[in-house]
């Protein structure tokens, strides 16, 4: 990957690379725009094939949360951090006290909180060291987990999705195939058992599976045949660009809605499934509970108050579909747009000057 190349075609502002030989830290923090407000988004940590691997895992996940940020109304920019390693073998407390520092040097560039490997428990650890993390623990008076929060948008999501597909926004007797049944798919699948969706489900995690299986009365099947089982809903919710040339063959879905990010392999993708009649939730405007939430906490967490806002995630994902069939255009294509008027509109009158911070009036005596 030429890294300035990309960077500049999509226009990022800063990535920042951090070692601690110690801990044995290797993070990758990329920043993709704050014209909203500062950068906030997840660490993932993960095992890379290779370290392109990661920077782009980085870029990509950091360019979808600024378009989620601004899609979900938040003051917010997009940003994201991924941490090289095993979540099960290379933790420490070194290295996310490490890591935290690093974070501090922004000095409020960059908030982070939780993606996938990462928990509260690291969330904690970094607030040792600095005061830009969300997701922390409730004794701290934060939010803690996000993940059923964000099972929560989801499903809400999914409702207006099916609400579209089928005329109706209930899932009762609805088969829905979860794809990954981790920390938010599990939350969601709980909704769906509720409100009396048949589910399937695949895991990688044999454990993951059987929970969902006895709790849920969920149908188990491979991780290579979640795509073609005979379902009405298919629910990304494990890792990015499952919704790609060897997949949308198979899907018997009429709904594309889950947790994921970065769902669509390439925007060709997106344009095939609207092509073929598929209501397609974009990623980032259905999972956007768990920001929702920790930004609260910006503001002081108020558990009702940001509940209400997720809730709203069902008249956003309407929203995109409305502007998806008024302009006939994909709902991933709406989605953009509506990010993108935000941040121009926000970027326009911010060209107001404001006397705040160091400037040349400042040298004045
Ligand atoms: N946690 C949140 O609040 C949040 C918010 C927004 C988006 N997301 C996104 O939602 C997705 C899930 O997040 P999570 O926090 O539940 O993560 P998680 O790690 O708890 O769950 C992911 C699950 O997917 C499984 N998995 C991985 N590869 C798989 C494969 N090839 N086939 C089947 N299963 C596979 C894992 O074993 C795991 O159980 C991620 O893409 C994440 O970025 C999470
Ligand atoms: C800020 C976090 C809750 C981020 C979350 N992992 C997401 O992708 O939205």
């Amino acid at each position: 990957m030429e890294l300035f190349k990309y960077m500049e075609t999509y226009d990022y502002e800063q990535v920042v690379v951090c070692q601690d030989k110690e801990s044995g830290l290797k993070a990758i923090i990329a920043i993709h725009d704050t014209t909203l407000g500062p950068a906030l988004g997840g660490t993932r940590m993960w095992t890379y094939e290779s370290e392109a691997a990661a920077f782009e895992d980085a870029l990509r996940l950091a360019k979808g949360m600024t378009y989620k940020n601004a899609a979900a109304g938040l003051n917010l920019g997009g940003g994201k951090t991924v941490i090289i390693g095993d979540p099960r073998k290379d933790k420490n407390e070194a290295l996310f006290r490490a890591f935290g520092r690093y974070i501090q040097g922004l000095n409020g560039r960059y908030i982070t909180a939780e993606d996938v490997g990462t928990t509260v428990a690291d969330m904690d650890l970094i607030h040792e060291e600095t005061q830009y993390v969300t997701g922390v623990s409730p004794a701290f008076g934060s939010s803690g987990n996000p993940s059923p929060v964000t099972a929560f948008g989801v499903y809400r999501g999914m409702k207006a999705a099916a609400k579209e597909a089928f005329g109706t926004d209930s899932l009762e007797g609805k088969v829905i195939a979860v794809q990954g049944v981790g920390n938010v798919a599990y939350n969601l699948c709980r909704h769906l058992h509720e409100e009396g969706a048949k589910l399937i489900v695949t895991d990688i995690n044999k454990e993951a599976v059987n929970r969902a299986v006895e709790e849920f009365g969920a149908k188990a099947v491979d991780i290579n045949d979640i795509y073609s089982v005979d379902c009405d809903i298919y629910a990304p919710c494990a890792l990015g660009a499952t919704v790609n040339d060897d997949t949308i063959p198979q899907l018997k879905a009429k709904v594309i809605a889950g947790a994921a990010n970065n769902q669509l392999k390439d925007t060709k993708h997106g344009d095939l499934i609207h092509e073929m009649g598929i209501v397609y939730a974009p990623d980032y405007v259905i999972n956007a509970g768990g920001v929702i939430n920790v930004a609260d906490e910006l503001y002081g967490y108020n558990a009702e108050r940001a509940m209400k806002k997720v809730e709203l995630i069902y008249d956003n994902v309407a929203k995109v579909i409305e502007i998806s069939k008024r302009d006939g255009i994909p709902t991933y294509v709406a989605a953009d747009r509506m990010a993108e008027e935000r941040i121009e509109t926000m970027r326009k009158s911010r060209s107001t000057f404001l006397q705040n911070g160091r400037h040349i009036l400042g040298h004045r005596r």
